[in-house]
C-alpha cells in the first residue's frame, strides 16, 4: 500500500455528517493544474507530503479529500478522526497550516468551514453569548454600548477610570480597555481594576443602571489566568482577550477558567487583518469568527459593515453566522467598532440589527464637550433608533447629540 497526492482528489466522494468541510479559493502556481494543486491542498493539510509514501498495516487513513472543484473554489472534506477533540491549535495546523505557504499555489484562502457535530461538541462554545445583554445588563430591546478611552495608552489609572465614570454616567454600559493596554507602568492592571470597579459602583448608584468593565487580561497564559481570578475576586463580570495575538491555546485555557467564575469573554481581534485583509490569501474573518465561537468567546469584534475606519469584510454575513444554529452552541454577540460616531448609527443598526454591542472611542471622547456629552449623544441616538425615531428628531431634545451630528454628520472617517 502507498499514498501519493493524487489519492486526495475524488470528485465522486460525498462528504459524511462526520466530515469537516472547508472551502478554499486557490490560485495554482504557474504550470500546475487546478486538480493537481487541489489534491496537494488536501494532502498537505491531512496526512500526505510531496513524496509518495509506503503505508503498512499499522496505519489509520486520516487523509482529506478534495471532492469539489468549481473554478478557483475547491471543497475539501476532512475525517473527524483527524482532529484531536477540543484542540483548536491542532485543527488549524491541519486546515490553515503548511498549505498557507505551499509552492503549489500562488495564493490560497480558507473561506468557510462547515463544522460537524462530532467536532463542535468537543468545544465549550460561549457561556453567555448575546444573552449578556439581558443577564448582565437586564436589557432586551437595545444594543449594549461600550467605550474605549483615547488616547489608547498613556492615561494614568485615575484618568482612565475617570473617563470610564464619565462615560458610564452619560449612558454607556461598558468601559473597555484598548487592545494595547494591559499592565504598563503608567497604568498598572491591578490598580486599574480596583479603581475602575469602584467608580463603576458609583456610576451604578448614580444612574440606577448596571455598568461593567472589559479589562484586558492579555498576557502569557499563566498571567492571564491570574488576572481572570483577580477580576472575579474584585467583582467584575467580563475579561477582554486579544484573541489573535494571545493565540487560541491561551484563549481555550482562559475559557476554562472563566467558566469557573461565570465571567464573560470580550474578544478583541487585533492582528486579524494579517490573515484576512488580502482577499486572495490567508484565513477569512468568517473562519476566525467560527473558531472564536467554538473556543467560547461571548462578544467578538466583527466590523462596521463598511461604515467605520477599518477595512471590513462581510460584517453582516459573519454576524448572521454567529447568530445561527451550530449544533446547539450558544451564539456570539457581535461588536461593531472602529471609527463609529452617533451619525453612523442608523445605517449601522439597519445593517446589523439591534442584537449587537456598539463601541465608540473617538466618537465619544472626540465630542467637543467631552466624554460625558459624547456618551449622552450615543445613548440618545441608540434610544431614538430603538423607538423608531430619526436621530435628527432626538437631537432637537438632546443638545449633546446635536453637537455630535453637527461635528461629524454621517461621514465615514479614515
Ligand atoms: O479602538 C478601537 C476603536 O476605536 P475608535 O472607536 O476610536 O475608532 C478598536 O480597537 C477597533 O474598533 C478595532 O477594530 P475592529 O473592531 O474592526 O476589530
Ligand atoms: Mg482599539
Amino acid at each position: 500500500m502507498g499514498i501519493t497526492y493524487e489519492d486526495f482528489l475524488d470528485l465522486d466522494y460525498e462528504p459524511t455528517d462526520e466530515d469537516l468541510v472547508c472551502t478554499f479559493r486557490i490560485d495554482p502556481a504557474t504550470g500546475m493544474s487546478t486538480e493537481a494543486a487541489a489534491s496537494r491542498v488536501a494532502s498537505e493539510s491531512s496526512n500526505g507530503t510531496w513524496a509518495a509514501l509506503q503505508t503498512g498495516a499499522d496505519f489509520t487513513d486520516m487523509g482529506a479529500t478534495t471532492f469539489d472543484i468549481d473554478g478557483d473554489l475547491i471543497r475539501v472534506a476532512y475525517p473527524a478522526g483527524l482532529f484531536e477533540p477540543g484542540n483548536m491549535p491542532q485543527v488549524l495546523s491541519c486546515i490553515a497550516g503548511n498549505i498557507m505557504g505551499m509552492k503549489a499555489v500562488d495564493t490560497i484562502r480558507l473561506l468557510d468551514c462547515e463544522w460537524p457535530e462530532s467536532v463542535v461538541s468537543a468545544y465549550p462554545g460561549p457561556l453567555y453569548g448575546s444573552s449578556v445583554r439581558e443577564e448582565i445588563f437586564g436589557v432586551t430591546d437595545r444594543p449594549i454600548t461600550a467605550t474605549v478611552p483615547k488616547p489608547k495608552v498613556g492615561l494614568s489609572t485615575a484618568a482612565h477610570a475617570q473617563v470610564g465614570y464619565d462615560a458610564w454616567v452619560g449612558g454607556v454600559d461598558l468601559l473597555k480597555d484598548d487592545e494595547n493596554l494591559t499592565d504598563q507602568a503608567f497604568n498598572p492592571f491591578s490598580d486599574r481594576l480596583t479603581e475602575s470597579l469602584s467608580l463603576r459602583d458609583d456610576a451604578e448608584d448614580e444612574t440606577g443602571e448596571k455598568k461593567s468593565y472589559l479589562i484586558n487580561v492579555t498576557a502569557d497564559t499563566q498571567t492571564m489566568l491570574d488576572r481572570v481570578d483577580e477580576v472575579a475576586a474584585q467583582g467584575g463580570e467580563y475579561v477582554m482577550v486579544d484573541i489573535i495575538t494571545a493565540g487560541w491555546a491561551g484563549l481555550q485555557t482562559v475559557r476554562e477558567r472563566t467558566e469557573k467564575h461565570g465571567l464573560a469573554i470580550h474578544a478583541h481581534r487585533a492582528m486579524h487583518a494579517a490573515f484576512d485583509r488580502l482577499p486572495a490569501h490567508g484565513v477569512s474573518m468568517r473562519v476566525l469568527a467560527q473558531v472564536s465561537r467554538l473556543c467560547g468567546v461571548d462578544q467578538l469584534h466583527t466590523g462596521t459593515a463598511g461604515l467605520g475606519k477599518l477595512a471590513n469584510e462581510d460584517t453582516v454575513g459573519i454576524n448572521e453566522w454567529l447568530a445561527g444554529d451550530l449544533h446547539g452552541a450558544t451564539d456570539v454577540l457581535p461588536v461593531a467598532s472602529g471609527g463609529l460616531h452617533p451619525g453612523l448609527l442608523p445605517d449601522l443598526l439597519d445593517a446589523t440589527g439591534t442584537n449587537v454591542c456598539v463601541q465608540l472611542g473617538g466618537g465619544i471622547h472626540g465630542h467637543p464637550d467631552g466624554t460625558r456629552a459624547g456618551a449622552v449623544a450615543l445613548r440618545s441616538a441608540i434610544d431614538a433608533y430603538v423607538e423608531g425615531r430619526a436621530i435628527t428628531e432626538a437631537a432637537e431634545e438632546t443638545p449633546e447629540l446635536a453637537v455630535a451630528l453637527d461635528k461629524w454628520g454621517t461621514e465615514t472617517p479614515r
